[in-house]
């Protein structure tokens, strides 16, 4: 089920002062699964209600929600043909976990409601396919966090669902089980051929799992992309920043050359102030510096767990630190330890002016 949304807004508050979703658009396809990311109160669950019908959108402007060609704008939540995961799990607890996944369909009209048989055929597929089928007759209080949640998974799913809506599924679980239950969703999601949308402020979350990431920051949709785009090409330096660590490079450019305090480096700039980003595998670090980059930096701390080495650099010349990740080899080539001076060469820099994202190789590498 593909859905559509146009021109959906929501204020809250007397006389709709507060605003936290501005008008936006959102198109997602039949079997896609897109993650909502942003910080707190950049407006993901009001966004994700809405989509559910448990929120209605503004008036004005009078936006629509389709799910395929359907209008839902004005349809019940309960007529939507939504399947919901929070992350506070809300399983009854005097029932079993097969009955549990049973409820929803026990619960329907006679008339719609399948067959004793095939209720029980479809609760054991389910309980099969989150592999809790020797769990089935425990209660709730007998499962740990994680298989409550896989539980929950397949109650929502019993119905047969065109959308999955997920609200911070997986927050209240430690990292551990967090990973594994994103397996069990993207596999899920794939047999099953059904839309999902989750909330998370995850970034690393939100990029595992998504098909597409929906980046939201002030009820604005700041970027929609595929994780690989989002992180190749950020379109703002919002996106930038929300997406991993950056380290900032200040100063002012004269005649391409970027100076600041006793640091420089040749950039192809216009003369004027800048602010360059640079994410930590982009930084490389030495013994000398280049004829094109002069970067004196002192290491502060390393932290050598993983498949890189975690640098963290200061310098009289930097407002803050910055973290530069280096190969395991040039770590030891370089026999880092704390308090060595070294130089810094950017491989890469990005560079934001909001309408006109650049990432620019550094010739200060090639050049030797
Ligand atoms: N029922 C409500 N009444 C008034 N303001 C609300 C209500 N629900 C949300 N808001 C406000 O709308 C904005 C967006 O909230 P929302 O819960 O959608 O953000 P979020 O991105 O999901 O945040 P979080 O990650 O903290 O859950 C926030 O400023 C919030 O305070």
């Amino acid at each position: 089920m593909s859905i559509h949304l146009e021109n959906i807004a929501k204020h809250y508050g007397r006389g709709g002062r507060h605003q936290a979703l501005a008008p936006l658009d959102l198109d997602i396809q039949q079997g896609e699964l897109i993650g909502l990311l942003g910080p707190s109160g950049s407006g993901k669950t009001t966004l994700l209600r809405i989509i559910a019908g448990l929120e209605a959108p503004d008036h004005k402007p009078a936006g629509r929600i389709l799910f395929g060609e359907r209008d839902v704008t004005q349809l019940h939540v309960r007529d939507r043909r939504i399947g919901f995961v929070f992350q506070h799990y809300a399983l009854f607890r005097h029932m079993t976990v097969y009955d549990n996944v049973a409820f929803g369909l026990t619960v329907m009209p006679r008339r719609q409601r399948p067959s004793s048989g095939e209720i029980r055929a479809r609760v054991h597929r389910l309980l099969e396919m989150v592999q809790l089928e020797k769990l089935a007759g425990r209660y709730p209080a007998q499962l740990s966090g994680g298989q409550q949640q896989r539980v929950s998974l397949a109650r929502s799913l019993a119905l047969r669902p065109d959308v999955l809506l997920l609200d911070e599924p997986f927050g209240a679980l430690d990292a551990k089980v967090r990973q594994e239950l994103r397996r069990w969703l993207r596999h899920l999601h794939d047999e099953l051929n059904f839309t999902s949308v989750f909330v998370t402020h995850d970034q690393e979350e939100a990029l595992e799992l998504s098909d597409r990431v929906v980046v939201m920051s002030d009820g604005r949709i700041e970027q929609i992309d595929t994780p690989e785009a989002l992180y190749r090409a950020p379109a703002n330096r919002f996106v930038f920043k929300f997406l991993g660590d950056a380290n900032h490079l200040e100063g002012e450019v004269r005649d391409g050359v970027l100076t600041c305090g006793d640091a420089r480096l040749d950039v192809d700039l216009p003369d004027g102030p800048e602010d360059l980003l640079l994410r930590p595998h982009e930084v490389a670090l030495d013994t000398a510096p280049r004829e094109s980059a002069h970067l004196p930096v002192t290491v502060t701390a390393i932290s050598p767990v993983g498949a890189e080495v975690r640098v963290e650099l200061a310098a009289d010349w930097l407002p803050g630190p910055w973290l530069a990740t280096v190969r395991h080899a040039d770590f030891e080539r370089l026999t880092l330890s704390r308090g060595q001076r070294l130089f810094a060469l950017p491989r890469r820099w990005h560079r934001f002016e909001d309408s006109a994202p650049a990432a620019h190789d550094s010739a200060a590498l090639l050049a030797g």
